[in-house]
C-alpha cells in the first residue's frame, strides 16, 4: 500500500491583510505526479511555502511523512526548485557541475567535505535529466529550459523522495514542454519520485501527470488527471475567475 507523504489538514493562511488559503485539505501519496493549477495570486506558491515549512498555517496542520511539519527534520527528503531559478545571465561564473554539486550541501552541511562519490552523483543526476553532456558548460550559457533541468538535477543529487517544482515550464518553448514532462514522468516511473508541480497554465498540463488539484483560495478539485479532463470549460472558467483554455 502506498504511503501518504503529504497530508494538509484544513489549513488556512493569511498574510497581514490578505486571506490567501481557506480550509485547504490535500493528500499526496507516494508515487503521485500532481499538478497544482490556479490563476495568478491564487495561493500556489504560498501553499508550497507552507509545505516547505517556510510559513506556518494560521489554523490546520501540515504533516510530512506522518510527522508534524513543525518537528519534521528530514528536509533532504524534499527537493525543491523555486520559481525563476533559471534566470542566470550569460556571464554567471559557475559550471553546471558546480551548480549540481552545491545541492549536496543540504545533505552534508555547508562546511563539511564533499563525499568521495560526489562526481558520480553529479553524473547520475545530470543523466536523469538528460544533461550529462553539459557538465562543463557555464550555467549562464544554457537556455531557460536547460537551466531548469540542471536545477532539477541539483535537487535530485540528495536523493529526495519528493520533488517540488514551482512553475517549471515557464520560459520553455512549446515544443520542449512535452519532452520536459517526459523527463519528469521518467523520474516518477523509473526512480519512483513523487512529484508536485505548480503551474497557472492549464495548457501545459500534460497527460504524463497522474493527479490534478485546482486551487483558488480553496481546493476546487483534486483527483485523477482523467477526471480533470471531464471538467467542463465553464466550470474551469468559474474557478479561475476568467476564461481559460483546456487543450487535449
Ligand atoms: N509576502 C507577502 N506578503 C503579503 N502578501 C503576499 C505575500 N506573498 C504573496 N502575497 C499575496 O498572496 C496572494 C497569493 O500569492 P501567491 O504567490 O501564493 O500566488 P500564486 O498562485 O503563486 O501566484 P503566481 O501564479 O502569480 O505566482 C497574492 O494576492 C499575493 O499578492
Amino acid at each position: 500500500m502506498s504511503q501518504t507523504f503529504i497530508d494538509i489538514k484544513n489549513v488556512s493562511f493569511q498574510y497581514e491583510y490578505t486571506q490567501v488559503l481557506k480550509n485547504i485539505s490535500l493528500k499526496v501519496e507516494e508515487g503521485d505526479f500532481l499538478a497544482i493549477l490556479g490563476p495568478n495570486g491564487s495561493g500556489k506558491s504560498t501553499l508550497l511555502k507552507l509545505l516547505l515549512g517556510l510559513l506556518k498555517p494560521m489554523s490546520g496542520e501540515v504533516q510530512l511523512f506522518g510527522q508534524s511539519n513543525e518537528t519534521f527534520r528530514n528536509r533532504e527528503w524534499i527537493g525543491y526548485v523555486s520559481q525563476k531559478s533559471n534566470a542566470f545571465n550569460s556571464g554567471f561564473p559557475a559550471t553546471v557541475e558546480e551548480v549540481v554539486k552545491s545541492g549536496l550541501t543540504k545533505k552534508v552541511g555547508l562546511f563539511k567535505k564533499m563525499p568521495k562519490d560526489a562526481n558520480v552523483k553529479v553524473e547520475e543526476a545530470l543523466t536523469s535529466v538528460g544533461m550529462e553532456h553539459f557538465r562543463s558548460r557555464n550555467i549562464g550559457q544554457l537556455s531557460g529550459g536547460q537551466q531548469q533541468r540542471v536545477f532539477i538535477a541539483r535537487a535530485l543529487i540528495s536523493d529526495p523522495k519528493i520533488l517540488i517544482l514551482d512553475e517549471p515550464t515557464v520560459g520553455i518553448d512549446h515544443e520542449n514542454v512535452q519532452s520536459f514532462y517526459d523527463m519528469l514522468a521518467k523520474l516518477n516511473e523509473e526512480q519512483n519520485k513523487t512529484i508536485i508541480l505548480v503551474t497557472h497554465d492549464v495548457d501545459t498540463v500534460s497527460n504524463r501527470i497522474s493527479h490534478v488539484a485546482c486551487l483558488n483560495q480553496t481546493i476546487h478539485f483534486h483527483g485523477f488527471k482523467k477526471e480533470f479532463d471531464t471538467i467542463s470549460q465553464t466550470q474551469l472558467d468559474n474557478w479561475y475567475g476568467h476564461s481559460v483554455r483546456k487543450i487535449h
